[in-house]
């Protein structure tokens, strides 16, 4: 069996905005006061691992040795079909970090006009099919880890649509629906999002009976 949580902080290992507003708004109902790695102005690591997995527990791992407190972080990702799961792991990378766009902020729309480009190239035809991966890791400063994944699968949509949600939200359409993420209130993305079900096997887990 997997360790559990005992206190009640706990360290977000993120500095990604968005990220950290939906981490909040998942974890409310469970009386966990979040901390954040930006506020507690941890370093933001390095992502070497090839997997989501490995990436996540990087960040996980690193915050909560800095910190000395339990720490959860996310690594997640877009991966197209037709482009052979890319960008994946890399869907951040994709986004080119802009001077113009704050000291930490990454170019979307440059991003997501990448990955359409792309789908062009490989015809009108292109199979469109695409999903989100999520993977948790939960870190304690004496070394326990555990990591759980979520995905949820969509098309990818041209134009982008919508002014809600992040990173690449208005390009990504789930299965039957017709609106993007980008389109869809936060409580409604929380029901269906990567990010949520991989909640929803980390509160099964960690605060189930
Ligand atoms: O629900 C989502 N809606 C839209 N886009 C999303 C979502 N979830 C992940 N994504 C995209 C953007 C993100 O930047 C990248 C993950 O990259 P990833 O390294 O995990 O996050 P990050 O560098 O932005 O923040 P951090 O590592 O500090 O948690 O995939
Ligand atoms: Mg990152």
């Amino acid at each position: 069996m997997s360790r559990r949580l005992e206190g009640k902080r706990l360290l977000i290992a993120t500095h990604n905005a968005g990220k950290l507003k939906e981490i909040g708004a998942l974890l409310a109902p469970y009386g966990i006061e979040c901390l954040s790695a930006g506020a507690l102005g941890l370093p933001e690591p390095e992502e070497t691992g090839i997997t989501f997995a490995e990436n996540a527990l990087l960040k996980a791992r690193a915050a909560a040795k800095a910190a000395q407190i339990p720490a959860l972080a996310d690594d997640s990702g877009l991966s197209v079909t037709a482009l052979g799961g890319r960008p994946g792991v890399y869907t951040a990378d994709w986004a080119e970090r802009q001077w113009f766009e704050g000291p930490l902020g990454r170019d979307w729309y440059m991003a997501m006009g990448k990955v359409e480009g792309l789908l062009c190239e490989a015809g009108t035809e292109v199979d469109r099919s695409c999903w989100f991966s999520c993977v948790l890791a939960l870190a304690w400063p004496e070394g326990d880890s555990v990591v759980y994944e979520g995905r949820v699968h969509g098309t990818y949509s041209w134009p982008p649509r919508g002014t809600m949600g992040f990173g690449y939200d208005p390009v990504f359409v789930p299965q039957g629906r017709d609106v993007t993420f980008a389109e869809l209130p936060p409580e409604e993305k929380h029901r269906i999002s990567h990010r949520a079900d991989a909640f929803a096997k980390l509160v099964a887990d960690q605060f189930g009976h």
